[in-house]
């Protein structure tokens, strides 16, 4: 018989046993001592109905292969446009309106990745045993792909809400259909296509604009304020759509923006950490309101503590989530206020203030030389006094989203009021320049954007194409709004290997697996954490040097550390920037020493004497028993 993977279209073979068993409910799980609820195992043992059915009618099944014509269902498949941890993006065709054809990206996401560690499947085995489900038989990589099919059914139910909810938002990359088969080691998620990609931000000196930045600006506008002021309208916009529809994104970051120079619009993208809040879960509570009020309480003191976990970049991470008490709480010496976070949407109006300080400044607000030294940084360090200006962005950004109390913390309503209030004035930045320079400056980029635009007019502004217009498209630039499907086609193999039932995996992703587990035999270690707290335990095959509990060494390797990682989660590819989270093969990456380099821990304390006089062993111990309690 022919194999069959865990599938978005079906129950897993997990789920189905478990089905069989009586059916759990919140009470079951709270009585067995065993089994500590947390936000995503109530998630999946009680709203996995609602969400399956939800996301049924966005699911379609891989129906048509072919392999001449790289197609798959009604999309042709170009050009690789990115890479994350688990699968490519492609740049691709959606043909399932013929009179309307547009250009989406299409993300391959294996589900065989990520790996996991022994403990990690041991532990999610002994989480299902508590079902008394048989799982003697089930083999490593049905185990993996279960959990990894899991995890993706929740981002894409997110990336669902977040589209579709309230009309949905222009500043959200909009989610458009999944596919996959039970035959399909993979599944494809096609999204609207950002026709510049990530958001840039380094450049070679503070008041240099990128050309990235002037393809979303308006004709007059030409400055970095002017851009920053773009860039804060448009993602404060999304932020506030999705406080409205209780999503709380948890990594923003410039490499989780993408930019649309069609639309002329930042979108926030990427929704693998993302978290509901419990009023917006679609939970079906009890009818006894006894029961009810407990279920209420237990999804509650759940999400609480899920928003607690440090997740996200740690250059983005909020002072709140980064401060840490032998106790495992987090800190209260500085602020009584700070003491657990309550607003989660606090945590991404810091992130995004970080994210617009590197716009500003060239620069990111905090920056220590490792993961730890980032966080010591985030808490203690006061903004330098020449990065305060005049510019009512500068003071938006640094005194009311950067302000380290999340109390004192504006709020998306604040910043929306801010921007409509101040909106209409000119730049700073214009006003100082004299007007032969400004006229210049303008012609300047007149003259370029006018070339860019006519590349743009190929394409209306809603990515449709016909097949006349398809083949003038050029795409040799990086800003192309092209879809060329000659350019870099993918893998024929790896496209056969992504429909047949044999295991193990093409070509292509034995590179990438090779790739992990080099990184793995580099670093003594051989796993990768995920981005569910469920599954984000991990152990160490190393041995430090130091006695020190196994939090501590879980911490110590290098997937649990920023160089290959987000904390919380995985996705970080090879070469990500260790503060920011960007690729480094395409941006200047800021030579810094990772945590890996600290895999001895008393040397590094020995040796480094940057961590600061106040970073004792014990603190670090603490700070990591803190990590270890809460991953
Ligand atoms: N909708 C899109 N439009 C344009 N480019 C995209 C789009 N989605 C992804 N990309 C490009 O592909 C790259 C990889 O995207 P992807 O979402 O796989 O990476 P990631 O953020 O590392 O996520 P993950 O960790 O979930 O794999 C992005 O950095 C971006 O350059």
């Amino acid at each position: 018989m022919e194999r069959q993977f865990p599938s978005l279209l079906k129950d897993s073979e997990i789920a189905e046993r478990i089905a069989k068993q009586q059916s759990p409910n919140i009470d079951l799980i709270t009585s067995n001592s065993q089994c500590i609820p947390t936000y995503h195992t109530l998630i999946e043992q009680n709203l996995s109905s609602p969400i399956q059915s939800d996301l049924k009618s966005f699911v379609r099944p891989i129906s048509r292969f072919d392999q001449t014509k790289m197609m798959i269902n009604d999309f042709k498949i170009g050009s690789t446009i990115g890479s994350g941890q688990f699968g490519k993006v492609f740049k691709a065709l959606d043909q399932s309106n013929l009179k309307k054809k547009r250009v989406v990206a299409l993300k391959r996401i294996n589900k065989l990745k990520p790996k996991y560690s022994m403990n990690q499947l041991m532990r999610q085995i002994s989480y299902w045993k508590q079902f008394n489900i048989e799982t003697d038989d089930l083999d490593v990589d049905l185990i993996t792909m279960t959990m990894n099919v899991d995890r993706c059914q929740w981002e894409i139910y997110l990336m669902k809400t977040v589209t579709f909810a309230n009309n949905g938002s222009s500043n959200i990359v909009k989610f458009i259909q999944c596919m996959d088969s039970v035959k399909s080691k993979d599944i494809w998620i096609a999204s609207e296509w950002c026709n510049l990609g990530e958001l840039e931000w380094k450049r070679s000196t503070k008041d240099s604009m990128l050309n990235q930045w002037q393809f979303v600006l308006d004709e007059d506008s030409d400055s970095v304020m002017d851009f920053a002021i773009k860039a804060i309208d448009d993602l404060s916009k999304g932020l506030r759509f999705l406080n409205k529809v209780g999503c709380i994104h948890r990594d923003i970051k410039p490499s989780n923006i993408l930019v649309d120079g069609i639309q002329k619009k930042l979108k926030i993208s990427d929704f693998g950490c993302g978290l509901l809040i419990p009023e917006s879960l679609p939970f079906k509570y009890d009818s006894l309101e006894k029961i009810k009020l407990k279920q209420l309480e237990i999804i509650n003191e759940c999400f609480e503590k899920e928003l607690n976990k440090i997740i996200g970049t740690p250059a983005f991470v909020p002072p709140e989530l980064c401060k840490f008490t032998t106790d495992g709480t987090t800190d209260d010496i500085i602020d009584n206020h700070t003491k657990v976070v309550k607003d989660g949407f606090k945590l991404d109006i810091w992130s995004l203030g970080v994210t617009l300080f590197c716009v500003i400044y060239n620069e990111l607000p905090f920056s220590g030389e490792n993961e730890f030294d980032t966080y010591h940084l985030i808490n203690s360090q006061k903004m330098s006094t020449d990065k305060r200006d005049d510019s009512w962005l500068s003071r938006l950004v640094i005194n009311g989203m950067l302000e380290k109390n999340p109390n004192r913390r504006v709020d998306v309503n604040d910043v929306r009021d801010l921007i409509h209030k101040n909106k209409i004035k000119k730049s700073p930045s214009m006003n100082k320049l004299g007007d032969n320079a400004k006229n210049s400056l303008k012609k300047f980029w007149k003259k370029i954007s006018k070339s860019k635009s006519k590349r743009s007019l190929s394409l209306d502004k809603s990515n449709v194409v016909d097949d006349s217009n398809l083949s003038r498209i050029t795409s040799n630039t990086s800003f192309s709004s092209g879809f060329d499907v000659s350019d870099e086609p993918i893998n024929i193999t790896d496209f056969i290997d992504s429909l047949t039932t044999k295991l193990p995996a093409s070509s292509d992703d034995n590179d990438e697996l090779n790739r992990i587990n080099l990184d793995a035999h580099d670093t003594g270690e051989n796993e990768v954490t995920t981005r569910r707290s469920s599954f984000s335990t991990t152990t160490s095959q190393s041995t430090p040097s130091l006695d020190i509990p196994t939090p501590i060494k879980n911490m110590i390797k290098i997937k649990a550390s920023p160089e290959k990682a987000s904390i919380g989660n995985s996705q970080v590819p090879t070469g990500t920037d260790l503060r920011t989270g960007k690729n480094m093969s395409n941006n200047s990456a800021i030579k810094m020493k990772f945590s890996k380099n600290i895999i001895n821990f008393k040397n590094y304390i020995q040796n480094d004497q940057d961590v600061g006089s106040s970073d004792t062993i014990d603190q670090i111990k603490d700070y990591l028993n803190y990590k270890g309690d809460f991953t």
